[in-house]
């Protein structure tokens, strides 16, 4: 489902964020990227979502070969991603329901369909309640749990998660991977970038690690 050919990233100035790095994960399966700081997790992650493009090598989503898709196909590549950020990236000045409809806005979903969808996905994290507050009512763990619902609003057949508990104390941080390991139960390819290895260590999926841009480690834990 994604595949890395040899994939090198130099960024402007010459820093090497990621030095040949080859991999794939089937279809459905659950993974973590794991490494010190500065290791290049967000940098690859951010290759999948082309929010950056490789300086060698080759990326993959299913049979697409990123560096040949058109700039006009990107949207709905993006559309096929969904994504968890550490800082959930929520807008204060909209209530929870409008949070997680912006995709389906941008999409050019109708109103009704958006109702819909918006509520099976805060049913799904648990928020259904919550849907008229704004986000800064909601405690870090609900405001994460209103981040990933507009991340799977979409039906996304991937997750990307960069640090996604960071902020949250073990409890919620355990409770977001119950959550990402329901998603993959029916069928969602996840990867999830963590420096906490010892959640990690908990749940029994394959860890890929990265040092210093290249994949150090590749295992089932
Ligand atoms: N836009 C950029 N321009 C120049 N250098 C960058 C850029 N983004 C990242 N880097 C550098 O590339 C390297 C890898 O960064 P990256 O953010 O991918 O690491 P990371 O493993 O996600 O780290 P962290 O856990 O601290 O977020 C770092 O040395 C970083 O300083």
């Amino acid at each position: 489902m994604i595949r890395f050919d040899q994939v090198s990233k130099r960024y402007p100035g010459g820093h090497q964020a990621l030095s040949a790095v080859s991999f794939a994960i089937r279809r459905g399966e659950m993974a973590f990227l794991t490494g010190h700081s500065g290791a290049g997790k967000s940098t690859l992650l951010k290759l999948i979502m082309l929010m950056e493009r490789p300086t060698a090598g080759q990326v993959f989503i299913g049979e697409q070969n990123l560096n040949h898709l058109p700039a006009s196909q990107i949207p709905y590549l993006r559309r096929r991603i969904g994504v968890v950020f550490q800082n959930h990236q929520l807008l204060f000045d909209r209530s929870v329901f409008e949070n997680v409809a912006v995709p389906l806005h941008i999409s050019g979903y109708d109103q009704h369909d958006i109702g819909r969808r918006v509520r099976a996905a805060l049913d799904k994290v648990g928020l259904l309640n919550k849907e008229k507050l704004n986000p800064i009512a909601l405690s870090g763990g609900e405001q994460q749990r209103v981040g990933i619902a507009r991340a799977i609003v979409n039906k996304p057949a991937v997750i990307l998660a960069d640090e996604p508990t960071g902020n949250l104390d073990p409890e919620l941080s355990a409770e977001i991977m119950r959550l990402f390991e329901q998603f993959n139960q029916v069928g969602v390819t996840m990867l999830i970038a963590s420096h906490d290895l010892r959640l990690i260590a908990r749940m029994h999926h394959r860890v890929l690690t990265l040092q210093n841009g290249r994949v150090s480690q590749d295992a089932q834990v």
